[in-house]
């Protein structure tokens, strides 16, 4: 693995609740319609590109003009199932705007446990990929608690998309965010804090983790998304933590724009 950020032929894009949603708890449009844009192009231009979502509460929040996320289990499996359709309708619309055809997998985690659920999983993004259709996939949240409930922080999109680009060979993992990159400590917490443009492997993951220790990384926010890092490098793989407040960016951090924090291993690294 080279330590310039190489174009991936087979990409895959997360993105995050707070990049899709404005604080005022509305849906940014901007945000997706811009997304749609980019995938679109970068599909255009030859790269196979996945999408894994988040966004199903918060757009079920939205649309149930709600301001806070109910405590209750089944509440939020609700709003969930209101706002994957309604994220779904919104991706529709504008990536039919660019050209491009979509289709939806909602997947729990135990799909990667049992080999055989896991081998028609793959097969069916290998499929669509074959037919050029963009897969977005989110968490079937209706039927998985391990992220609603808080329990455990392997249920989550952060994991689930870098188990996603692990198994099926993808060349990168572009995590969009509400935040610029890896700090050396929560930006959010410490004005100062200063942003860490590589991880070169799993022995500096480990220093970074370290350092955050105290702000939201231990509960949630960034730990998912080292967790993620940690997945991708086990792979020799790469991934590119930046910010999802202009989903455009993707198309340059394919060109190998030095945006963000890259995670990866460096050449001639074990
Ligand atoms: N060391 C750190 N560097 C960057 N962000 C951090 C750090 N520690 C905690 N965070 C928090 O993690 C948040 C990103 O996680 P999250 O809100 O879950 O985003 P998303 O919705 O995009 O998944 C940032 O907004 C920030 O508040
Ligand atoms: N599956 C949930 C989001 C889970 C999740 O990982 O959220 P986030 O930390 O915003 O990426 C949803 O669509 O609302």
């Amino acid at each position: 693995m080279s330590e310039t950020r190489a174009t991936g032929r087979r990409v895959v894009v997360k993105i995050g609740t707070s990049s899709l949603i404005h604080d005022s708890g509305r849906v940014n449009l901007q945000t997706i319609d811009r997304l749609a844009y980019a995938l679109s192009a970068m599909n255009n231009a030859g790269t196979e590109v996945i999408l894994v979502t988040s966004g199903a509460i918060g757009v079920g929040l939205a649309a149930q003009h709600l301001q806070t996320r109910p405590a209750a289990i089944a509440e939020q499996q609700a709003l969930a199932a209101i706002g994957q359709s309604s994220l779904m309708r919104l991706y529709g619309e504008r990536f039919t705007d660019y050209g491009a055809s979509i289709a939806q997998l909602l997947l729990t985690h135990d799909v990667f446990d049992f080999p055989e659920s896991r081998r028609h999983v793959l097969d069916t993004i290998a499929a669509l990929l074959a037919r050029n259709v963009i897969p977005i996939i989110n968490e079937n949240d209706s039927v998985a608690t391990d992220e609603l409930d808080h329990k455990t922080t392997f249920g989550d999109n952060d994991q689930l998309s870098a188990l996603v680009a692990t198994s099926i060979d993808a060349d990168m993992l572009i995590v969009l965010s509400d935040i610029a990159g890896l700090y050396d400590q929560n930006p959010k917490q410490h004005p100062e804090a200063m942003l860490i443009p590589v991880v070169a492997g799993p022995a500096a993951l480990g220093q970074a983790q370290a350092s955050g220790a105290g702000s939201r990384f231990g509960t949630g926010g960034m730990v998912t998304k080292l967790n993620a890092a940690r997945t991708m490098m086990a792979a020799g793989k790469q991934m590119v933590l930046c910010s999802g407040a202009d989903p455009r960016i993707v198309l340059k951090v394919l060109e190998g724009a030095p945006f963000g924090t890259w995670f990866g291993i460096k050449e001639g690294q074990s």
